[in-house]
């Protein structure tokens, strides 16, 4: 067997943590929700586990941009995301990340097309142009002929995917899930993470998943375990090691 040579070693790192901490509140109440998280994310999929109130969430939302560490930095290709402004961090969220939640946060009111166009439209593209961008995207997760149904006519798990579909239609460089399979049945939990792994692939986006479930992190190339701010142990999944342990070098 051949050892990988310069070229392949070089994998990009989409995103670093360095030192990153969070501490919520102050004095006798303070909570260090982490305390010192490095980590580098490259291409692939990303399982954060750990029992509850180890900083998983935390974790998620300081690599996301959605709050500011207390101390340490995120850097999104290079760019160090605390230097930004607010209106900066928000459009680069709207472009460059892609989020999942438990339960799909779709809009009732909307159909599944309009849902899915909705971070298309808000960026200024025209109406139409994002429907006919969601209807790609949706017939690409399984969804076709669905598209004009709204939220309350689709199952728990063809929700899920509209909301798969709606974090993947603007073509982010990594799309965060915290507990996307929470509200679903184990069968449809395990459809979903396979749509969710092998459509973020599929368009070249880099996935990190918050999960309590075993069975969801086995779907993801590398698994890290949280404990107490810290993270604890990584695995890797067999035969799936190279990319992702190369990119934590
Ligand atoms: N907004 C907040 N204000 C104060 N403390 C917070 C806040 N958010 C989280 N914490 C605390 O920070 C710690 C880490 O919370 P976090 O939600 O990141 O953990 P988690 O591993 O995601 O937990 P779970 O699995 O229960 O969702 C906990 O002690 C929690 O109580």
């Amino acid at each position: 067997m051949s050892h990988p040579g310069p070229i392949e070693r070089l994998v990009v790192m989409i995103i670093s943590a360095r030192q990153l901490s969070m501490t919520y509140g102050t004095g006798g109440i303070a909570a260090h929700a982490l305390a010192g998280v490095d980590l580098d994310i490259g291409p692939g999929s990303l399982a954060i586990m750990g029992p509850s109130g180890s900083g998983k969430t935390t974790l998620l939302h300081c690599l996301a941009g959605i709050v500011r560490p207390t101390g340490g930095a995120v850097c999104l290709r290079g760019q160090d995301l605390s230097a930004m402004s607010d209106r900066q961090r928000t459009a680069l969220r709207r472009r460059d990340f892609g989020f999942v939640f438990q339960s799909g946060q779709l809009l009732a009111e909307l159909p599944a097309n309009e849902n899915v166009a909705l971070p298309l439209m808000l960026d200024g593209m025209k109406h139409q142009l994002a429907i006919g961008r969601a209807d790609t995207y949706l017939r690409m997760i399984g969804l076709a002929g669905m598209e004009n149904r709204r939220p309350g006519e689709l199952s728990g798990g063809q929700a899920q995917r509209v909301a798969i579909a709606r974090a993947l239609v603007a073509e982010p460089a990594v799309v965060f899930a915290d507990e996307p399979t929470g509200a679903l049945d184990q069968q449809t939990g395990q459809e979903v993470m396979d749509v969710l792994v092998g459509s973020t692939a599929r368009v070249g986006a880099a996935l990190v998943v918050v999960t309590h479930d075993p069975g969801v992190a086995r779907h993801c190339d590398r698994t890290i375990v949280m404990r107490d701010g810290r993270i604890v142990a990584e695995h890797h999944a067999p035969g799936r090691a190279p990319q992702q342990l190369q990119a934590a070098r």
